[in-house]
């Protein structure tokens, strides 16, 4: 590969003085950054800093009350040259182009970091979903299935869920689209529920996969679970199910929060005891609110619980929590990234001078779009996995990524993301390099 290290850009210059980033932004930063440490061609770099599409929609819906709303949809499509574009959508009112845009990179980077044959997608619906009912939601799915059918396929660009969507919603639009083809497809979504080719262990895998790293980390940095405090931020798929097997393996629990805000109990939280999101929204909140006098549990607000004196944090809610305006403020000893993008480019800089050691979202939420690989294969072969086998896979692919990124940081006494993108990176660039640089 030519030789052509780049020095640090403006771009990652001016990034040190901004609390908040876009996720495009981060993304490009963290890209520039590593580029900069590797033998790559720029060339490779420049083509990796930009999406190969971005498809911008309008989806009508009829509401109950017979109104007409128009909302606006995106799919992002960043680098196919591994395989077809995977990711998920997510509705959430927060949602633009420039982070679909930006989550688009990190999928492609996941995906390359775990090995799998797939490119990076990530896409959206500009609404808050708990403002629709069940029967607005469907509308709204199968209208936005229609309006991306000719940008997705089993073999071109596979949807998935992320936040605010979930099984019900694949199973949806994998019906919209299949009616129109006059066939079943299941492989053109996964995190489809079991009965129609979903996989099992899909929904819970990302949260899994933050506890196997979560677990690793801690193996490695010398904090036995069982003396190990952890605080966890968002209690829906990634985080409920990654701070429930944590104390499922000896861990203590001590915070776990909602939209609203959290609860914190030094001594440790029964977090079995409470709902995840997908089992009852903003039920954290509730449960603080149902708590006996004289009980030992505190309401604390989501920015208190990032503050928390714990070992581990993990961020498992929305990007952008951990920026320069509270790195210095981070108690933990080490973070792992159960959300999407939750540090800032500026405040990981903080958090690699001060010795915190963070396990960055492309390795540690990737049990998602892995056990969604597997579910692929399922789809393909018609054939279903028992529980047990993709527990099992998914452990052994998560350790595996994990001793790719340890030879890394050991071997350049780099950063977790640093090795993690290096590994990616390398896989990719390879691959441009190969196939002709421009696929
Ligand atoms: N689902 C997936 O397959 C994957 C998701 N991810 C990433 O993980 C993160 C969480 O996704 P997921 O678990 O699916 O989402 P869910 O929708 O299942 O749950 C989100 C959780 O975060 C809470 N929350 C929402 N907004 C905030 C906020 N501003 N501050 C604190 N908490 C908040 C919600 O509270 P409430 O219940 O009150 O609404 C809920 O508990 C996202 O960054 C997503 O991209 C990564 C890999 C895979
Ligand atoms: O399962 C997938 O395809 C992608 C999940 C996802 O969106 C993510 O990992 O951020």
């Amino acid at each position: 590969m030519a030789s052509q290290h780049r020095s640090t850009t403006t771009r990652e210059a001016t990034a040190a003085s901004a609390a908040s980033e876009t996720a495009l932004e981060t993304a490009r930063r963290q890209l520039d950054r590593v580029a900069a440490q590797l033998d790559i061609d720029d060339a490779v770099i420049e083509r990796l800093s930009h999406p190969r599409a971005v498809h911008e929609v309008t989806v009508p819906l009829e509401r109950d009350d017979g109104s007409v709303e128009v909302f606006t949809g995106y799919r992002a499509q960043h680098d196919s040259v591994r395989g077809p574009y995977k990711g998920g959508l997510r509705y959430h009112p927060d949602v633009t182009r420039d982070e679909c845009v930006g989550l688009s990179m990190w999928m492609t980077w996941k995906c390359a970091v775990m090995d799998l044959p797939f490119g990076g997608a990530k896409g959206g619906i500009v609404v808050d979903p708990k403002s629709l009912s069940d029967g607005e939601t469907e509308r709204l799915t199968r209208r936005f299935a229609q309006e991306i059918r000719d940008v997705i396929g089993p073999n071109t660009d596979i949807p998935a869920p992320d936040m605010g969507t979930d099984p019900q919603a694949m199973a949806w639009l994998m019906d919209a689209y299949s009616m129109q083809e006059g066939e079943t497809i299941p492989g053109v979504v996964t995190g489809k529920p079991p009965v129609i080719g979903g996989s099992y262990g899909r929904e819970e895998a990302p949260g899994r996969s933050v506890a196997i790293v979560t677990r690793e980390s801690c193996d490695y940095y010398d904090y036995p679970l069982a003396e190990t405090t952890v605080a966890v931020q968002g209690f829906g798929s990634v985080g409920a199910n990654a701070a429930r097997l944590l104390e499922e393996w000896g861990a203590t629990i001590v915070a776990v929060s909602d939209v609203n805000g959290g609860v914190y109990d030094p001594d440790g939280i029964d977090v079995s005891a409470i709902p995840s999101h997908d089992e009852e929204p903003e039920a954290v909140t509730r449960f603080a609110t149902d708590l006996d006098e004289g009980d030992d549990v505190s309401r604390i607000s989501n920015s208190d619980l990032l503050e928390l004196d714990v070992d581990v944090l993990v961020p498992a809610a929305v990007g952008n929590v951990i920026t320069a305006d509270n790195a210095d403020a981070i108690a933990a000893d080490i973070v792992v990234e159960g959300a999407n993008g939750p540090t800032t480019f500026a405040a990981d800089t903080i958090l690699e001078e001060r010795g915190v050691h963070v396990i960055p979202d492309i390795l540690a939420n990737a049990g998602g779009v892995t056990v969604s690989y597997f579910e692929w294969l399922q789809d393909i072969n018609r054939r279903q996995w028992s529980l047990e086998r993709v527990n099992e896979e998914l452990d052994a692919e998560m350790k595996t990524a994990w001793n790719a990124l340890k030879n890394h940081v050991e071997r350049r006494d780099v950063t977790w993301r640093d090795a993690a993108y290096a590994v990616a990176l390398d896989r990719i660039g390879d691959s441009h390099e190969m196939r002709g640089l421009w696929p």
